[in-house]
């Protein structure tokens, strides 16, 4: 026996209904990976404009490279051009002393903050050497009986110490303050 006109107009709004509500879950999660995807983008766009720290973010030419402030183990982590400005391009007529590191340099920091800067004229393994083990003492060593390691710079070929300004010199005078004594007697 056929079906009647009934029977078939209930199965059309079934499968219209089944349709729908197909479409509808279609639309809604298209619209779903929509906001997703703008979410996404958001969220990407907003990390690249967040400015990074860091020696390679270091920017060529512009002021943030005498301004930018890195700390590592508290120790503040100078890029070259930041101590070439500091110390006058490391002019002779800054220079104050030389120790078994290299040449020592007056400078002045961009808060005029008054610094003695060490440049390293060793090269090779033994040099290398020399600069982390001062790097990694003076950074564990904080004591006021020591000269304050303030900073470093270790940007390609170039080592630098960066200490606090002592109007007497460095630690030798302080610790020999008459000339050519190198022991403390008892
Ligand atoms: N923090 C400082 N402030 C002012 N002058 C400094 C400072 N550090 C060093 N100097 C000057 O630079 C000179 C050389 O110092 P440096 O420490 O490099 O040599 P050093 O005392 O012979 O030690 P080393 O042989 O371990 O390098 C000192 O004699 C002093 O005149």
């Amino acid at each position: 026996m056929d079906p009647s006109p009934d029977a078939y107009k209930n199965r059309d709004r079934t499968a219209l209904f089944i349709i729908m509500a197909f479409a509808s879950f279609a639309v809604a999660l298209l619209l779903l990976a929509f906001s997703y995807y703008c979410y996404l983008r958001n969220k990407l766009s907003n990390y690249l404009k967040t400015p990074k720290e860091g020696i390679g973010s270091d920017d060529k030419g512009s002021n943030q490279s005498k301004t930018q402030v890195v700390i590592e183990k508290g120790l503040q982590i100078f890029t070259f051009k930041q101590l070439l400005s500091a110390t006058g391009g490391f002019g002779k007529s800054n220079v104050i002393g030389q120790g078994g590191f290299g040449l020592v340099y007056r400078g002045a920091l961009q808060d005029g903050r008054k610094i003695a800067v060490k440049l390293m004229d060793q090269a090779g393994k033994q040099g290398e050497e020399e600069f982390r083990v001062e790097v990694e003492m003076l950074s564990r060593l904080r004591s006021p009986y020591l000269l304050a390691l303030i900073g470093y710079c270790s940007e390609s070929h170039h080592r630098v110490l960066v200490y606090d300004f002592m109007a007497n010199g460095g630690l030798q005078e302080h610790l020999y303050p008459i000339k050519g004594m190198q022991l403390l007697s008892y």
